[in-house]
């Protein structure tokens, strides 16, 4: 599994192009066949990609590093479609996943094993360490907790769907949703934040091969960016503002673990403080 480890904000000003990508961007996560993780030590997420492809199954095996006798020992794991459609099945029960759905599975879940209905299917996994178990539970799209955000003006217009949020379908530490900027809108999470007591993952998706988003990370002041293109993963500590504009029109899903689950615990930063 491959491993990265957790940043200083001390540490970004000094990095390399190469080493800022290499810290905080996952590439090629979504291989058709293949099921990879990372393992981050940013608040301990597992983020993943699982491609299976029609007619084989993927099952979800215990790296090594966990220590543990099955993935799901301690920690609590959500899977979103973010391609395709197929079924995630979970000891035994089948979960039938289409784009923007998610399924959050509790500690304690043994089996899990990931099916394509067509080719194209991706399965985007995260997962926290759990300190108690909660049900396993699908969320479709279209139960999310849908609120729409920001103006034309600032070509920020965006809709934000929760799946797995304190109030909603409950968990250790996640907090899972997917936001997309309507047509004509590019930017997100803008104006940005940061949350010191949670690290934030983004995976930026329906974008198209040849578009591109810049996305924002540092701290107030020191802005660096990445360019990533669709499927491409970018890790956010703590401490990090997390913003991105698109060359077109994208959806990202965003997922947080950490000290507490308050998505209104956010600090803000006026656009001078960038
Ligand atoms: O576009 C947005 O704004 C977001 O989706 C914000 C993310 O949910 C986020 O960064 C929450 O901390």
């Amino acid at each position: 599994m491959d491993i990265r480890h957790a940043t200083h904000p001390d540490e970004i000003a000094h990095m390399s192009d190469e080493q800022l990508r290499a810290r905080f961007v996952i590439s090629d996560l979504f291989v058709p066949g293949s099921l990879k993780l990372v393992y981050s030590h940013e608040d301990r997420m597992v983020l993943g990609g699982a491609s299976p492809l029609p007619g084989a199954a993927l099952d979800l095996e215990t790296p090594a590093e966990l220590r543990a006798d099955y993935f799901c020992q301690r920690r609590e794991l959500a899977v979103t479609g973010l391609g395709g459609h197929g079924t995630v099945v979970v000891d035994g029960t089948r979960y039938p996943l289409g784009h923007m759905d998610a399924l959050y599975i509790g500690r304690g879940a043994r089996e899990i094993s990931f099916e394509a209905d067509i080719e194209g299917t991706r399965f985007f996994l995260s997962s926290a360490v759990s300190g108690e178990a909660h049900s396993t539970t699908l969320i479709p799209k279209a139960e999310a907790l849908t609120t729409e955000t920001g103006e034309v003006e600032h070509a920020n217009r965006r809709i934000v769907r929760k799946h797995i949020h304190e109030d909603g379908v409950r968990s250790s530490q996640l907090v899972l949703g997917i936001t997309a900027p309507e047509t004509g809108s590019v930017w997100n999470s803008m104006p940005p934040h940061t949350h010191d007591r949670r690290t934030e993952v983004y995976a930026y998706f329906d974008l198209d091969e040849n578009e591109r988003v810049f996305h924002f990370m540092g701290l107030p002041g020191q802005t660096r960016h990445v360019l990533l293109k669709d499927g491409d993963v970018v890790i956010s500590p703590a401490w990090s503002m997390h913003f991105g504009v698109g060359t077109t029109n994208y959806s990202f899903l965003w997922v947080m673990a950490g000290e507490n689950q308050s998505f209104a615990d956010m600090d803000q930063i006026t656009v001078p403080q960038i």
